[in-house]
């Protein structure tokens, strides 16, 4: 058995983050700077392509909405502009992670989830290796994180180990064009919180990310050399009956120049059922969210901001019955 310690100086550090701000920086993580420039070079390889040949995979021809989104199809913020950016997402398959690859014991099957499914991956044979290079090595890193979550919330650091075997992990790319100044409506995503448990972002050189306080002002979240930005999501929040929180961001690149990020959603087996977690319910307190199951909360959060309310009806999602 692996033997594990934390400093409970890092507990607590964490803890405080994600009760009081939602974001944190993390440095010494593990994911070689080398892993995580590079993906910004596949990130550049695949939307370098024209748009007839990244259209091939339009999340739109995929039932679970993988592949590549162009610019001004999302409307994150329902109140807003459709978002500024264009974006490649793909989810959890095993070959792209290292850990299923060393288990030679298989014992864990794979979440059943009709949000379980295939990527769409373009023809460049160069990307799907730099996506797997990258995605292996932060779904080791979010697998760390988990155990360090579990502590922060008082649980067992194993606690939550047997629902990431398969996670609902997706990774995206997105790039964002130089945004016109004068049109302040327009938003490189609006205003939002991430839907999945945590998200681990890697940044390239142009800061845009803002950050809600709760004085109602907006903060930068630069992008820092050596680190990703961590911020808790809302399936979290939901977990721990807001015990963590889930901050609003947006991104506004005024920069002038094109931007480019890299965030990796991570959340539990799609067929796992989020019931307000009992320890994080104080005597005299309630849950103050009914059960949901993971890949179906995933898959209407992501349907609503993608698709139109005919499409989202005309694609019924299977749900999952909650015993
Ligand atoms: O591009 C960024 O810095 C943040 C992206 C983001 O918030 C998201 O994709 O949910
Ligand atoms: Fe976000």
């Amino acid at each position: 058995m692996e033997f594990i310690s934390y400093s409970g100086h890092l507990v607590a550090q964490l803890r405080d983050a994600c009760t009081r701000v939602g974001f944190f920086y993390i440095k010494d993580h593990g994911v070689p700077q080398a892993t995580t420039d590079a993906i910004f070079d596949t990130a550049k390889l695949f939307f370098d392509q024209d748009l007839e040949t990244k259209n091939e995979i339009h999340y739109k021809k995929s039932s679970i909405l993988r592949g590549y989104e162009p610019t001004g199809e999302v409307r994150t913020d329902a109140t807003k502009k459709v978002d500024l950016n264009e974006a490649f997402n793909c989810g959890y398959e095993p070959d792209l992670d290292s850990q299923h690859r060393a288990d030679k014991t298989g014992t864990s099957a794979p979440a059943r989830s009709a949000m379980q499914g295939p990527n769409a991956w373009p023809t460049q044979p160069e990307f799907k290796i730099g996506v797997a290079a990258y995605y292996g090595d932060v779904l080791a890193l979010a697998r760390r994180l988990v155990r360090l979550f579990a502590k922060a919330l008082g649980l067992s650091a194993e606690f939550f180990d047997s629902v990431v075997t398969h996670p609902g992990a997706m990774l995206r790319l997105l790039r964002y064009p130089a945004q016109d100044r004068t049109q302040p409506d327009a938003l490189g995503i609006g205003a939002h919180t991430d839907i999945e448990c945590f998200t681990i972002l890697a940044q390239g050189r142009e800061p845009a990310l803002q950050i809600l306080q709760v004085d109602g002002d907006w903060i930068e979240a630069p992008p820092v050399h050596g680190t990703f930005v961590v911020n808790i999501g809302d399936m979290l929040a939901r977990w721990s009956n807001d015990t963590f929180i889930s901050t609003v961001h947006r991104v506004l690149n005024v920069t002038g120049q094109e931007r480019y990020s890299v965030p990796f959603f991570f959340g539990p087996n799609y067929d796992t059922v989020l019931h307000p977690l009992k320890t994080c319910i104080a005597e005299g307190e309630v849950a103050k969210y009914d059960p949901v199951v993971a890949g179906d909360y995933v898959y209407q959060r992501l349907a609503k901001s993608r698709l139109g309310k005919q499409e989202a009806e005309v694609k019924q999602f299977p749900q999952t019955v909650i015993a």
